[in-house]
């Protein structure tokens, strides 16, 4: 099977790429089982530009094609936060419960109809003597007062999907793959995979 890297270590989102790209006769590699290569500092400013410096990170120390994720919550409620500084909201030790618990907390006097929010996911595509390029996708929905669910990662228990009417949590991953951030971004780099990986690669 034709192989694809993903330079993430969150292992929440090494599930969701391996059940996305299998179906597309894919099989995926992320450095989880590269646990020599180093965390890349996310200095970058926007999510494409973290994004873009793990993909080229990475790509150069395994001299191949590497695609990134760099993705997050944004609360219009809280200007956008927690955004690019998502996975350490509540500290570096990157605590998916206390980040939503600080964002409950956060939110906790914000009334319904206020408590908009969006997912957003940057891909980056680093391909070594080529430059390396960006797509995007989102997800609407609304901030829950609290958690519901037990599938997926991250936020997802207290993210109000609003194209499924269900916590994100709730959804199946077959589910959530039809209308996440990472599946949108995702369907805007499936037209490429054919070039990428599929000619000369095994
Ligand atoms: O950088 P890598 O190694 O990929 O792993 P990370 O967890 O640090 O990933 P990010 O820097 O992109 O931070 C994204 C954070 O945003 C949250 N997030 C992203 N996508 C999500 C999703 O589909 N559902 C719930 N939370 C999500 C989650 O808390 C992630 O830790
Ligand atoms: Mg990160």
């Amino acid at each position: 099977m034709k192989e694809i890297i993903i330079a993430t270590k969150n292992a929440g989102k090494a599930k969701e790429f391996k059940q996305m790209f299998q179906p597309l006769g894919y099989e995926v590699k992320t450095l989880l089982d590269y646990p020599e290569i180093p965390d890349v500092d996310e200095t970058g400013t926007t999510f494409e530009e973290n994004a873009i410096l793990k993909a080229e990170e990475v790509s150069k120390v395994l001299k191949q094609i590497v695609i990134a994720d760099d993705s997050g919550l944004s609360i219009d409620a809280l200007e956008g936060r927690p955004g690019i500084f998502s996975a350490r909201y509540a500290g570096e030790e990157k605590s998916d419960e206390a980040n939503m618990d600080k964002v409950l907390n956060e939110m906790k006097d914000v009334p319904d109809g206020s408590r908009t929010a969006r997912f957003y996911c940057a891909l980056a595509v680093a391909i070594p003597g080529k430059e390396t390029y960006t797509v995007s996708g989102t997800c609407e929905g609304e901030i829950l007062h609290e958690r519901k669910g037990s599938y997926g990662f991250g936020y997802d228990p207290i993210f109000f999907a609003i194209d499924k009417g269900k916590a994100m949590a709730e959804l199946e991953p077959e589910e959530k793959s039809e209308i996440s951030h990472r599946a949108h971004a995702l369907r805007l780099l499936e037209k490429d995979l054919p070039t990428l990986f599929g000619e000369g690669q095994s």
